[in-house]
């Protein structure tokens, strides 16, 4: 492909992208791999290529632009090379005209920076859209950090995440036979910190409500290597199908999955009411911690998007604290930087709930800011997503 071809390629990937922001369809890195799948005629550079435009032109344009075409001329605008580009050859963008329709250029609408908690400066806008690492967790039930430091030498140890190991980007870690026999995990950092927190241990009966796919549940079970019952729960069937079989590879012989449905969770944990000595509350969230990885998601968050995941996550801290024993613990977290999905649903669940005392200390010193009753960590502060987690103890 020429050079121009590869950005009338992007530019049709960022068409099905912005169509799909705007309508809450597939994400980004998904409609890219079935874009690739149908130009089978790209080689491994035009793809790298048209990829990096892909990336670039979302990381440029703060809101979901009115086509590929109207982002990808706002990126033109900041880089010449690329404009010249827009050459009218075959298979090439038509040359761009003074007037035509640009995307709005910058990091986020205004609107979206209000709601971030007070605690991230606007100077953390390039942390935030900055390419991740790629961040490894060396399975405990199998290895140790020492395995990866051999295996990747590259890398170097993460701070404060004792299991953790970070590589460069590109780095393609899950293609190591280490990976297959279930010695690591790609996990971020945020979520290794935030795995930690909720403080299991050997023996415990845990809860992970919102389990997903299972990527912090994994952790916890390394955490307390493989020594205690974890129930790990999901409305979302093809999610949580993917946890046997990583359990499976990480040697994890103690985690039990329950599907629930939505609305019928308490019934559907009856069993488990006031029995665990610790749940973790991972609850659907804007994702707005993670737009590192997936910077259209600045593009996918309406009010009323937002307003349905605060009231999920309301409605999940409850059946979370439900769940737990007295004296137990309970951990909310969320990949947000947004000061509602954070530290003020904490503030809301503690004035329903005076008995619950704060956890002072859920986190290894100098990772994180406090954020009310709970930690923000940014990747511009702490060099790993966007989080808030919080943890309380339920009372005796
Ligand atoms: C942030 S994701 C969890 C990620 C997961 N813990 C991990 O580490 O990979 C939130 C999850 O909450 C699930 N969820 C949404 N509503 C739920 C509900 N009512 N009960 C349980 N899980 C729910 C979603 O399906 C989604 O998988």
């Amino acid at each position: 492909m020429t050079p121009a071809a590869r950005v009338q390629a992007a530019i049709e990937i960022l068409d099905a992208i912005a169509v799909a922001a705007r309508e809450g369809g597939a994400p980004a890195d998904a409609l890219l791999a079935d874009a690739m799948r149908q130009r089978r005629y790209a080689g491994s550079k035009d793809r790298r290529a048209i990829r990096g435009h892909v990336y670039e032109a979302i990381r440029a344009v703060r809101i979901a632009p009115p086509s590929g075409r109207a982002a990808m001329v706002a990126l033109a605008d900041l880089r010449p090379d690329l404009a010249a580009l827009f050459d009218g050859s075959p298979y090439g963008p038509a040359p761009i005209t003074p007037n035509e329709p640009r995307a709005e250029a910058g990091f986020v609408a205004p609107a979206l920076a209000e709601l971030f908690d007070p605690l991230v400066s606007a100077e953390e806008g390039a942390a935030m859209l900055a390419r991740a690492p790629l961040d490894l967790r060396a399975n405990r039930i199998k290895a140790k950090r020492e395995d990866l430091a051999m295996l990747f030498p590259e890398g170097a140890p993460i701070a404060h995440a004792p299991d953790g190991w970070r590589l460069p980007p590109e780095t393609a870690a899950t293609q190591h036979p280490a990976h297959a026999q279930g010695r690591f995990e790609v996990q971020d950092a945020a979520s290794q910190y935030a795995s930690a927190a909720l403080g299991a241990a050997s023996g415990m009966a845990i809860v992970d409500l919102c389990a997903g796919g299972g990527g912090k549940t994994l952790a916890i079970a390394s955490v307390t290597e493989n020594g205690a019952d974890i129930l790990a729960c999901d409305t979302n069937r093809a999610r949580l199908q993917q946890l046997p079989p990583r359990a499976e590879r990480a040697g994890a012989t103690r985690i039990a999955t329950r599907l629930l449905d939505p609305g019928k969770e308490n019934a559907m944990l009856a069993d488990w009411q006031g029995r665990a000595d610790r749940v973790f509350v991972d609850a659907p969230c804007s994702g707005s911690g993670t737009w590192r990885r997936s910077p259209e998601l600045r593009w996918r968050l309406t009010s009323s998007r937002l307003e349905r995941h605060l009231a999920d996550q309301a409605k999940l801290i409850e059946i979370g604290a439900g769940l737990v024993a007295p004296g137990g613990k309970l951990l909310y977290a969320v990949c947000s930087i947004i000061a509602r999905e954070g530290r003020a649903q904490m503030d809301d669940f503690l004035n329903r709930h005076p008995g619950w005392r704060v956890d002072a200390e859920p986190l290894p010193a100098r990772v994180g800011r406090r954020a009310g009753a709970g930690f923000l960590l940014t990747p511009g502060h702490d060099g790993c997503d966007g989080f808030f987690l919080a943890r309380l103890t339920a009372p005796c």
